[in-house]
């Protein structure tokens, strides 16, 4: 790999501040070529142990710092993830394959939540609450929860970190890391930022590896206040059950399936851009990322077609190439994934407009595809596709398409493109998630609360709400006075 610093790439855990190995080690792949990029040392269940202990003694000195001394070196750390941007790219195109472009964009995004929350852990105000005594005084303070175990997947490798890792710390907890098995480097490269950063030991930890150990050992741990989950449903489910036993606090940003709705009043060149960014980014694995395109009948046609249009420029390439816009997908079985939806809808009568098959480039590669005259009985209409296919539906009124636009277990992102201001109202309003994109395809920033509704998870990220996930409420009645 061609980065100017080596030693942001270890192969090891990160625990107490020290580099460790072991003799088990698993490989991570280049998902543009298969090709091993190094073999690294998996954890199970006693390395996550010894840091779950690290990340417990670090807190009793971490928690009484002052805010500012945290704001410091959280900020510090964002600034040097800047300073390493190109290196932190090069290492993320090359094992989660998104383009270079995006990549260096995602480095500056994970970088905004350090920046952010370097800011905002400055401002955790508590209250003064008029008592219901003469005699006595109420007080509301908010105190870290603890040490927090973080979980996160492969698709936005540093920002998903940064996202959890920034409140967590400036609010004063500790942390132990599990990033996804498929792109831990990006992980292990951000500890080691976060040394030169001055994060203390034991402040910062990651483990990487065996999933269950390490999650079951999170879960099981009665010193791990709080998870906070990225990733499938499927598997925030489990933790959530997983968290019953020791009442764990849990932030889980899950699964979607957005709906993006263009109305008959919509500027519809601006829908196809908004579409092709909401839809294109990540080669369509971002959990915001279109699912269901509804157009209304009188403009299908137009938007559908130049929509194709659109789609027939992008160019699927290795993330390093010049102009590269679509990358592989994460793996073999993700390629699978999305070439069974698009077999099963055409074989339940979608036309393909374009693409529709596996890239000439093989592996991992899939053409941007988008089909129409698409339905609810296919599967593409009902499970997250996470890859690069647009799926186009038709719908006449407005309650017709709230209602199939909420039909659904999940509510994270939803998208619309009108003008009439009674209409932007209604259905901003009628849409059941936790994220609407009014006129707009990206809706993705720090300054924002990100998180979803129903099944798409609980808690919210970045904003002012995002450190409300890592602190507890303490109410102090003073009598006697
Ligand atoms: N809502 C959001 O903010 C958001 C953001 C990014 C991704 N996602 C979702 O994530 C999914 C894609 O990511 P993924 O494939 O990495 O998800 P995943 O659920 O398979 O994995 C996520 C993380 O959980 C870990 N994991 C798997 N099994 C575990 C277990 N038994 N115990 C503990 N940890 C376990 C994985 O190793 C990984 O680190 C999509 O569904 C996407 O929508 C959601
Ligand atoms: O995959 C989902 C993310 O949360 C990525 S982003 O925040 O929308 O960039």
């Amino acid at each position: 790999m061609n980065i100017k610093q080596s030693e942001l790439l270890q192969t090891g855990f990160y625990i107490n501040g020290k580099w460790q190995q072991s003799n088990i080690r698993y490989a991570v792949t280049n998902p543009a070529n298969g090709e091993t990029i190094t073999e690294i040392a998996s954890a199970g269940e006693s390395e996550t142990l010894a840091a779950i202990e690290a990340a417990k003694a670090a807190f009793k000195q971490w928690r009484k710092k002052t805010a500012k001394e945290r704001s410091l070196a959280v900020r510090r750390w964002g600034e040097l993830i800047m300073e390493h941007q190109q290196d932190l790219a090069t290492i993320m195109t090359t094992e989660q394959g998104k383009p270079y472009a995006e990549a260096l964009g995602e480095v500056s995004y994970a970088a905004s939540f350090f920046e952010w929350f370097a800011e905002e852990g400055k401002r955790i105000y508590g209250d003064v609450i008029p008592s219901h005594r003469a005699d006595s005084r109420i007080v509301v303070t908010k105190e870290p929860i603890g040490v927090v175990g973080a979980i996160t997947p492969w698709n936005f490798p540093l920002a998903m970190v940064t996202r959890k890792a920034g409140p967590a710390l400036a609010a004063g907890c500790t942390m132990v890391l599990k990033p996804s098995e498929e792109t831990p480097l990006s992980a292990m490269a951000l500890a080691v930022l976060a040394e030169k950063a001055g994060i203390p030991a034991g402040v910062f930890n990651v483990v990487s590896g065996d999933a269950t150990a390490i999650g079951g050992a999170l879960m099981e741990s009665k010193a791990v206040r709080k998870i906070s989950f990225t990733g499938s449903t499927r598997v925030g489910k489990l933790l959530m059950r997983q968290a019953a036993d020791s009442v764990k606090k849990l932030s889980l940003e899950l699964g979607g399936n957005a709906p993006f709705i263009v109305f008959d009043d919509a500027d519809i060149d601006a829908a196809v851009e908004g579409a092709m960014a909401s839809k294109f980014r990540n080669t369509g694995q971002t959990c915001v990322c279109v699912n269901r395109f509804y157009i209304q009948d009188s403009v299908y046609d137009a938007f559908t077609s130049k929509l194709a249009e659109a789609v027939n420029k992008l160019k699927v390439a290795s993330g390093f190439e010049d102009g590269a816009t679509q990358g592989p997908l994460i793996n073999a079985m993700a390629a699978d994934k999305v070439e069974s939806h698009v077999t099963d809808a055409v074989a339940k009568g979608a036309v393909v407009l374009t693409g529709g098959k596996r890239s000439k480039l093989g592996g991992n590669f899939f053409e941007p595809t988008v089909l129409a005259n698409t339905d609810h009985e296919m599967l593409i209409a009902n499970e997250e596709t996470f890859g690069p296919v647009a799926a186009c539906y038709r719908f006449s009124s407005e309650e017709e398409v709230l209602e199939m636009a909420n039909n659904t277990e999940s509510g994270l992102a939803a998208y619309f493109y009108a003008r009439d201001i009674g209409r932007v109202w209604r259905v901003a309003e009628g849409l059941e998630s936790g994220i609407v994109g009014i006129n707009q395809g990206i809706i993705s920033t720090e300054v924002a609360p990100f998180g979803g509704v129903k099944e798409s998870g609980l808690g919210r990220e970045g904003s002012k709400y995002g450190i409300e996930d890592y602190v507890e409420v303490k109410y102090m009645l003073m009598g006697g006075i």
